[in-house]
């Protein structure tokens, strides 16, 4: 691990990318730095999984398993792996799709950085498509982290010749990365059909953030009040949720069908709330295994459950399509802000205002 320089206002350090470009399934370790005014903040990538979120205390607000493996083609239990192109087991596809699981390289031509961008440290990856791939899901896929910084590339051009074998895709997929001021972190997706003959295709997606948090029975997430879900643990049956605030005290699995573009997660404990801002993701899912599903997960540690919670910025319920030439975007943007600003109300533009 490199000592990250703390004179640089954005850097991006790629570890280790012989391993990457020697073996197809093998991972790669990706820090994005960035240091605003003496505060540091970073975001570490696994091939193409966010696996740390780190603010300018060095705290980690992502869960990562210490049962996690770090081996291809499983994503990694923790962290934020992107489920694509089929969220969850509905469908033929393996459980959330494959593309966390995937070889994932720089994307060598990144398109232009908006001038009014608030991004200060991006990245770029692409994950191409492989027969393999093929055979899971019959389009071909090209799947890139787009770095909004230009200040990035220089430092990134070590690993160019992991572009060679680049495929001419008929259907791109693109994905941001990005660090923003005060340690915001953005992913941002672009799905486009490029096909050429004339063939539609249809997927569902998901951001699966795996939140760190101090206790679960001290958490409570508002923002899903009254809005309908469909509960995984009772055969995806419709019900509306009540108007509390939700808290939790059992196993909970359930989609959250056309929320709120905003959701707060707020830990009393740590006095921490997330706040998840979601675009073109109309969908929320909430899991927690609790003690007995986690006992059976095996990259899962027993007690582990007590110090995570899934909040995710989905597009499930309705499956998108798109036709040859058309394009879908979908984002999200995490913010960690000291619970004390939040005082219970879900108005994150008042909580970015008071920082
Ligand atoms: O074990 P994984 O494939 O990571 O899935 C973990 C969980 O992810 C989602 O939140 C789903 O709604 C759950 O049904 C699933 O159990």
């Amino acid at each position: 691990m490199p000592i990250l320089p703390d004179s640089l206002t954005v850097n991006v350090f790629l570890l280790t990318p012989l391993r990457m470009r020697q073996t197809p399934m093998a991972l790669d370790l990706l820090v994005l730095h960035m240091s605003i005014a003496l505060l540091d903040y970073k975001v570490y990538l696994y091939g193409g999984q966010v696996t740390s979120w780190k603010n300018d205390h060095g705290e980690e607000m992502l869960f990562v398993s210490s049962k996690a493996t770090f081996v291809p083609p499983k994503a990694i239990r923790g962290g934020i792996p992107i489920c694509f192109p089929q969220f969850g087991s509905q469908g033929p596809l393996e459980l959330h799709g494959h593309v966390s699981s995937r070889l994932w390289s720089i994307d060598p031509d990144p398109p232009p950085v908006p001038t009014n961008s608030l991004n200060k440290a991006c990245i770029d990856l692409l994950l191409e498509h492989t027969e393999e791939g093929v055979k899971i899901w019959p389009h071909r896929v090209l799947l890139s982290y787009i770095d909004d910084h230009r200040d990035c590339v220089l430092l990134l051009d070590m690993n160019q010749v992991i572009f060679q074998n680049l495929v001419t895709c008929r259907y791109e997929i693109r994905q941001r990365v990005s660090l923003r001021s005060g340690g915001d972190l953005m992913l941002s997706s672009r799905i486009r059909n490029t096909n050429t003959d004339g063939k539609s295709f249809t997927f569902t997606f998901a951001y699966h953030n795996y939140f760190s948090v101090s206790d679960i029975s001290e958490v409570r997430i508002e923002g899903l009040e009254t809005v309908d879900y469909l509960d995984n643990l009772q055969n995806r049956k419709r019900f509306t949720e009540q108007g509390d605030a939700i808290t939790f005290e059992s196993e909970v699995d359930k989609m959250y069908v056309s929320t709120p573009t905003k959701i707060a997660i707020l830990d009393h404990e740590k006095k921490r709330t997330f706040v998840l801002r979601k675009d073109g993701l109309p969908d929320a899912v909430v899991w927690n295994p609790w003690d007995k599903k986690a006992k059976a997960i095996p990259d899962f540690g027993d007690d582990e459950f007590k110090r995570m919670l899934c909040v995710e910025a989905a597009a499930v319920e309705k499956p998108i399509t798109l036709k040859p030439g058309e394009e879908w975007k979908g984002r999200q943007e995490l913010s960690a802000v000291p619970s004390s600003y939040y005082s219970g109300q879900l108005d994150p533009k008042k909580v970015l205002q008071s920082r």
